[in-house]
C-alpha cells in the first residue's frame, strides 16, 4: 500500500468546521492569525476552535511576518501543535518558538527553487504556494508543479489554488507529501466561508486518487 496523501484544510473558522474536518479524515486544519485576512481569527475564537478539535486533528496557526509576542500571545491560549510561517521568516526565527512548524513559500517565477528550498532546514515541511505581487497567500492561484524538483517532493505541502477538480491531476503530477487548500472549499465568492460539502469533496478526490497508486 502506498502512503495517504496528508490533508490540510486551511482558513477555518467555526467549530462545525473544525469537527467535519476531523470526521473527514483530514489530518490537520489551518487557523489563519495574519490580521489583513478575511480567514483570521481573534485568539479568542481560536481558543474556541481549539476545544472544538478532536484528538489527532493537527492544529496548524499560520503566520504572516508576525513579532514574537504576536505568536507567543497566541501560544499562550491556544494549543497549537505546528506553526505556518507564511511571509519572510528565516529559518532561526521559525525555529525559536520550539514547536513543529512549516514554512509558506511563495513560489516567486524567476527563484532558483532548488536553492531556495533549501533555507529553512528545520521545517517540518514546506507549503509551495502561488506567487502573487501584492498578496502573500490564499490567493486561489496555481503554478507550475514541475518546478518542484523530483528530490524534494517527500517533503512538500503543494498548494495554491486546489479544488476538488484539480487536486487529483496534483497528486498524480508530483506525488507530494500532503495537499492544502483554503479557497477551493469556499461558497464562490465568499473569501472565508467554507462550503462543508465542499471539503468532503476535496478529501474524497484526494483519497480517489491515493486508491489509484495502492
Ligand atoms: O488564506 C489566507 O488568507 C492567507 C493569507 C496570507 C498568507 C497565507 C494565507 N493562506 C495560506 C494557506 O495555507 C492557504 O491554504 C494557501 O495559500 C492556499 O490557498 P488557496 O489558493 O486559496 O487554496
Amino acid at each position: 500500500m502506498t502512503r495517504p496523501t496528508r490533508i490540510k484544510l486551511c482558513g477555518l473558522r467555526r467549530s462545525e468546521h473544525i469537527r467535519l474536518a476531523a470526521e473527514l479524515g483530514a489530518d490537520a486544519a489551518g487557523l489563519v492569525f495574519w490580521p489583513h485576512s478575511s480567514r483570521a481569527v481573534s485568539i479568542d475564537q481560536a481558543a474556541e476552535l481549539a476545544a472544538a478539535a478532536p484528538p489527532f486533528l493537527s492544529l496548524t496557526g499560520l503566520f504572516v511576518d508576525p513579532t514574537v509576542q504576536a505568536v507567543e500571545a497566541v501560544l499562550d491560549r491556544v494549543a497549537l501543535d505546528c506553526l505556518q510561517f507564511h511571509g519572510n521568516e528565516s529559518n532561526e526565527f521559525c525555529r525559536q518558538f520550539g514547536r513543529p512548524w512549516i514554512k509558506g513559500v511563495r513560489m516567486h517565477p524567476e527563484a532558483e527553487v532548488e536553492q531556495v528550498l533549501t533555507e529553512w532546514p528545520d521545517a517540518r515541511g514546506l507549503l509551495l504556494d502561488a506567487w502573487h505581487p501584492e498578496q502573500p497567500g490564499g490567493t486561489g492561484l496555481t503554478f507550475d508543479w514541475q518546478r518542484i524538483p523530483a528530490g524534494w517532493r517527500e517533503r512538500i505541502v503543494l498548494a495554491g489554488g486546489l479544488t476538488p477538480d484539480n487536486v487529483g491531476a496534483a497528486i498524480r503530477a508530483i506525488r507530494p507529501w500532503g495537499v492544502d487548500v483554503s479557497g477551493g472549499i469556499e461558497y464562490a465568492g465568499q473569501k472565508g466561508e467554507k462550503d462543508s460539502a465542499l471539503m468532503a469533496a476535496f478529501v474524497a478526490a484526494v483519497r480517489e486518487e491515493d486508491e489509484k497508486h495502492d
